[in-house]
């Protein structure tokens, strides 16, 4: 899927958020890292729609954000940071197929396709556990799994990594390096970007560096390095 930031800005109230950024996202794999405050999420927020532009467009395929936010979210999935704010009802299965059953697939193909995506993320044993009572990481997994099974063309992960433990962040490694859907993913866990196609560093809401993993990466450490010293 092709997105095309054109020039944008955004502000919240008199601050500006994002400025300028103009870039084309049309790699499978796509990270994006900063400073905490740098304007990651809002970035990761304007690519479905969540966030408007205050100036400049946002175009997913052929589809304005400004305009069709509706599409577009059938076509990029977002995987929260807070996976509380995605998981909506109380039996993992049940919360699975809601998202399914309002767009109209077939409920005899609903279950078949909530297993499959659970076993596809090893959290098969989930599938009948109230949503509330999981620990951090399983909810983490669970709205990812909620996200995939739509099947949309772009997934945009906005720090997934945050509540996974070792092996549970290895899953979610090989899932993304795996899934044949374009990711863009967030985060400040640089070694999972090292086999992605692009990365883009954003500070103080501009894009400052674009380029491949093994560039990009050190580029941002020494200059994070820099950056704190007294
Ligand atoms: N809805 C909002 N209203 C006002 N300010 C906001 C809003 N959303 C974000 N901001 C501010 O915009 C700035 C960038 O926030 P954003 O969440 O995009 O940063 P980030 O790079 O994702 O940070 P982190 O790494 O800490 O998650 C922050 O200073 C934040 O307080």
């Amino acid at each position: 899927m092709r997105i095309t930031l054109r020039d944008v800005s955004v502000r919240f109230g008199e601050r500006t958020v994002l400025d300028s950024v103009d870039v084309e996202l049309n790699e499978r794999r796509i990270g994006v890292v900063g400073a905490n405050g740098s304007g990651k999420s809002t970035f990761a927020r304007l690519l479905n729609g969540l966030v408007l532009p205050s100036e400049g467009s946002v175009v997913v395929g052929d589809h304005d954000t400004a305009k069709e936010a509706r599409k577009i979210r059938r076509q990029v999935g977002f995987v929260f940071q807070n996976p509380d704010n995605q998981i909506v009802l109380p039996i993992v299965e049940e919360d699975m197929a809601f998202g399914l059953k309002n767009t109209g697939v077939p409920r005899k193909e609903i279950p078949g396709r909530v297993r499959a995506q659970l076993e596809n993320l090893r959290i098969a044993e989930l599938a009948e556990r109230p949503s509330h009572a999981l620990s951090g990481g399983e909810k983490q997994l669970v709205a990812l799994a909620s996200v995939l099974v739509m099947r949309p063309g772009t997934v945009v992960f906005d720090e997934p990594t945050t509540l996974l433990d070792l092996r549970n962040r290895n899953v979610l490694r090989a899932l993304i390096a795996a899934m044949p859907q374009q990711a863009i993913v967030v985060t400040h866990d640089l070694d999972l970007l090292s086999d992605f196609d692009r990365v883009l560093v954003i500070d103080e809401g501009r894009v400052v560096h674009d380029g491949v993993p093994s560039v990009a990466v050190p580029w941002y450490v020494e200059r994070q390095s820099v950056e704190r010293m007294p």
